[in-house]
């Protein structure tokens, strides 16, 4: 363990055993952010854990959080290792790189097409595979989650790559699976397995199972970043590249006569990053909405209803709308925050030695802004546990709290770079659900209602376990327009 510097106390925390700390109590991922939460009523929203020499501070306030990750964020933009994730192939992947030079250059070449004035021109991307979405759930309801899945991926996929997901076994889809079996697959024996406490983890202990699994699955983790490479690379001899980050990326290092290992090396990882960062994340709010939405049929009808009054019933919702729908961006930030789809955020890692509020936070430290505690703050959102878009809409309408923004996006110079694009994604693709679809609770083989029990199985990300679900068209009306609008943007991309 490092040497002392500071005089000060750590923060409090739970009772720890003076050999290995906190590690017997150290939660798994899929209750971490309760547990930490709970901890944080006793101990408060700045609290110390240790185990094996390694230090965590927990943030449980938006005050705590706002203060160090984003005043100071200079010094907390670092990122603790993830073992078993590096181990796998994704070393150089963005939201695992620590501060420095090569991550301020990564984070430079991802940030770029997707500021907030570059985002609107991948609307009609967003409109298109809303729309295939829509036929989907319309044809297969039963498959409701596959034709979920595929929207942000589809469409991460087109910006990426310039790949379009045109079939249902596209290998891209199966490729985007993996990433989610790998995350969830690594993570689930426990928190330590992932955890930056364990990054010196030697073959014997018992976790090392993982020795086994990395053999297995590092070859395919390194396809699948490399293949869509070569894919962009041979479409662009042909003359045949859709135009996307990668090959725009290749255009430009070619013409500066800089095509070179090191560059393809990072316009492979940063593709594949906003792949990996993208496509998940988009899917698991999804499915969180409709889980919202069987839990909550009157924040349902509610949503249905103004589009009704806005849009009406002969057209699909479209972003020209969006500032009219106010209803329906409740509905999203409500989703995100009810559940955020990183309970503890994303951990950082402290650059320097800091202090605050008379407590010694050092460096080399974890730093986890727990997003559930910020989420379920009762100071800020009454009865925080309820699903109430209208909590967010102004006084007199609603209760006028404010969206934690930070909780679901992140922190400072680690905030997350997609979350214009997230925005509008997970926008539009809900207004048009809403607008054409009773979301309804499953029913059993004798025709009874199904009552969900939604759970939530978590890695760094966090997901719905299935539950079981119905979708209805609205009207005849709503059924032709999917139809319409379907056969209308097939006929655009053609086969
Ligand atoms: C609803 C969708 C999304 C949510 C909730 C989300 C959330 C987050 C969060 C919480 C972080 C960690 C921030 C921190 O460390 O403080 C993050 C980082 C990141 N996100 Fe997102 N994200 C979403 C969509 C996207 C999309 C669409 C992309 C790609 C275009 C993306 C790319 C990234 C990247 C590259 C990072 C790492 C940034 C870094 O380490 O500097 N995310 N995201």
């Amino acid at each position: 363990a490092r040497r002392r510097r500071s005089r000060l106390p750590y923060p409090p925390g739970p009772p720890a055993d003076p050999l290995i700390g906190h590690l017997r109590i150290l939660p798994d991922t899929d209750s971490a952010a309760e547990v930490f939460h709970s901890w944080s009523q006793t101990y408060g929203d700045v609290m110390f854990l240790s185990a094996l020499g390694k230090h965590v501070v927990v943030l449980g306030s938006q005050e705590a959080a706002t203060d160090l990750l984003e005043k100071r964020s200079y010094k907390y933009a670092g990122r603790p290792n993830f073992p078993i994730y590096e181990r796998l192939g994704w070393k150089d992947l963005l939201v695992f790189l620590s501060y420095g030079p090569y991550f301020r250059k990564q984070r430079k070449m991802l940030q770029a097409p997707f500021e907030k004035e570059k985002v609107p021109a991948y609307r009609h991307i967003e409109e298109q595979e809303a729309c295939i979405m829509l036929y989907g759930l319309l044809n297969k309801p039963e498959e409701m989650d596959r034709h979920i899945h595929r929207y942000p991926t589809a469409i991460i996929m087109e910006l990426s790559y310039g790949h379009r997901v045109l079939s249902e076994d596209d290998g891209y889809l199966r490729a985007a699976e993996e990433i989610f079996e790998v995350l969830h697959g690594s993570a689930r024996p426990s928190l330590l397995d992932m955890s930056p406490l364990f990054e010196n983890v030697p073959a014997w202990f018992p976790g090392a199972w993982h020795v086994k699994y990395i053999a297995e699955t590092r070859p395919k983790v390194i396809q699948r970043m490399q293949t869509p490479i070569s894919d962009v690379q041979e479409q662009l001899a042909a003359g045949t590249a859709i135009p996307s980050f990668v090959s725009q990326h290749f255009e430009e290092l070619s013409s500066r006569g800089q095509l070179t290992p090191e560059n393809l090396h990072d316009v492979e990882n940063v593709a594949y990053q906003i792949f990996a960062g993208g496509a998940e994340t988009g899917y698991h709010t999804i499915t969180t909405f409709i889980a919202c939405m069987l839990l909550n049929p009157e924040a349902q009808q509610k949503g249905h209803e103004e589009i009704l009054r806005v849009v009406g019933t002969g057209r699909l919702p479209d972003f020209t709308d969006r500032d009219m729908l106010p209803y329906i961006d409740c509905i999203v930030q409500e989703t995100e925050r009810w559940h955020p789809v990183t309970p503890i955020g994303i951990p950082h890692l402290v650059l320097e030695d800091d202090e605050y509020r008379g407590m010694h936070i050092p460096k080399g430290a974890t730093i986890i802004a727990n997003s559930r505690s910020i989420t379920w703050d009762e100071r800020h959102f009454h009865d925080p546990q309820s699903f109430k878009p209208e909590r967010l809409l102004p006084k007199p309408e609603g209760a006028g709290e404010t969206f934690p923004q930070s909780a679901i996006f992140g922190w400072g110079r680690r905030v997350c770079p997609g979350r214009h694009l997230a925005h509008d994604m997970v926008w539009i693709a809900i207004a048009r659900m809403l607008a054409v679809f009773e979301i309804q609770k499953g029913r059993d083989a004798a025709g009874n209602i199904i009552e969900p029990a939604i759970e939530f199985s978590t890695a760094l990300t966090s997901h719905p376990k299935p539950f079981p679900c119905s979708l209805r068209p609205r009207s005849d009306a709503a059924e032709q327009l999917i139809k319409q609008a379907y056969d209308m943007h097939m006929s655009n991309v053609g086969p």
